[in-house]
């Protein structure tokens, strides 16, 4: 089944580098064996707010162990906390290792900042949140969250809103052959569906400015602005914008929302881990030329000898199917056709 591409991910196919916190210890260091688990719910500064057991009424505020160095510690981290955990006002515990983790996105490197850098870790689902209409569709942006997925481990999943004002036809049928979950989503109609996909899960939510998002959270979280406010005024009780934030829902389960990240870092990406995750086609990529990109001729032009077009000619596979993986690997390539679409 085609569907399963998406899940199939195997947690050992991701590349993802533990942090340093789970090497193996040195004697010398002492062996926490009575930190306490917790997920990172907020980032801001040197300050990480942590969840203690995954419990959103058990928040501690924890700073960065001198041992880990400069490790990375991102939203939806599960790390191990000493010190006061409490959570009490004024309290702060001592993040002394991060676990190895099973997804990973990156966002984009951009002007201020050269680096790609991990922005969500663990998360199952990326809920792609985009309006059916005000402002337009950006298929480009989706294929490019679909690659970022792939390769980071997450089952994408496809939300489209504003359903009153526009048909989901067109869109569907665009991804059709890549047999993504979609939800549909209009701002007057229940949201019962959206609930049962995300209930239990860590889902991260991206999507452009007005494309509906807020609404969306503030629909599952009911009390998420109160949250936000809180979780940004972390430590030192500034409140500066944060990256990105993991907010409880009601019944289990976690929604990530990553407040101005509008695209992932994909510059690490390959296109053979794009094309991976087409089966039909692996085999016949062996038999490309080393370097091939496999866009084929045509109008991208730049691989006419690329074997992936003898799958559809010899019946493997569908002419749609190698369009929507080419279409894959063309959005990988920086420039984004679909953004100003
Ligand atoms: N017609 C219609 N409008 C909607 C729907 N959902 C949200 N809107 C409107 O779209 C606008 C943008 O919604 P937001 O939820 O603020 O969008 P956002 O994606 O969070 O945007 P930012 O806050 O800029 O990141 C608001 O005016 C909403 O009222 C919907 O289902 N149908
Ligand atoms: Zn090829």
């Amino acid at each position: 089944m085609r569907s399963t591409d998406w899940h199939g991910f195997d947690e050992s196919d991701v590349r993802v580098r533990p942090g340093k916190g789970s090497r193996p210890r040195s004697k010398r260091r002492p062996d926490h064996s009575d930190a306490a688990r917790a997920m990172v719910v907020a980032v801001d500064r040197g300050r990480w707010t942590c969840a203690v057991d995954g419990d959103p009424r058990h928040t501690v505020t924890a700073m960065r162990a001198k041992e880990l160095g400069r490790t990375p510690i991102v939203v939806g981290d599960q790390v191990r906390v000493v010190g006061d955990t409490s959570g009490r006002p004024g309290t702060l515990a001592r993040i002394v290792r991060v676990d190895e983790r099973s997804s990973l996105l990156r966002r984009t490197a951009d002007d201020t900042d050269p680096y790609e850098r991990v922005v969500v870790a663990n998360a199952e689902q990326l809920l792609i949140v985009t309006a059916l209409a005000d402002p337009a569709p950006r298929t480009g942006f989706i294929d490019r969250c679909l690659v970022a997925c792939l390769t980071g481990g997450l089952r994408p999943v496809l939300c489209l809103t504003k359903a009153d004002l526009a048909d989901p036809g067109p869109v569907l049928e665009r991804f059709a052959e890549l047999d993504l979950p979609v939800v549909v989503t209009r701002h007057d109609a229940d949201i019962t569906e959206l609930d049962e996909i995300l209930t239990g899960r860590v889902s991260a939510f991206v999507g452009h400015s007005g494309v509906g998002k807020s609404t969306l959270v503030n629909r599952l979280v009911p009390d998420a602005d109160l949250r936000t406010g809180e979780v940004s005024a972390v430590g030192k009780g500034r409140h500066v914008s944060v990256t990105a934030v993991a907010l409880p829902l009601p019944h289990g389960g976690w929604i990530i929302d990553t407040p101005g990240v509008r695209s992932f870092g994909l510059a690490h990406v390959t296109p053979s881990d794009i094309v991976s995750a087409f089966p039909e086609f692996a085999e016949a990529a062996e038999e490309c030329k080393p370097g091939c990109g496999h866009l084929g001729g045509g109008v991208s032009g730049d691989d006419p000898d690329c074997a992936l077009d003898s799958v559809v000619t010899g019946g493997a596979a569908t002419a749609g199917r190698l369009t929507s993986l080419r279409r894959l690997l063309l959005s990988r390539s920086g420039a984004d056709p679909g953004e100003h679409e």
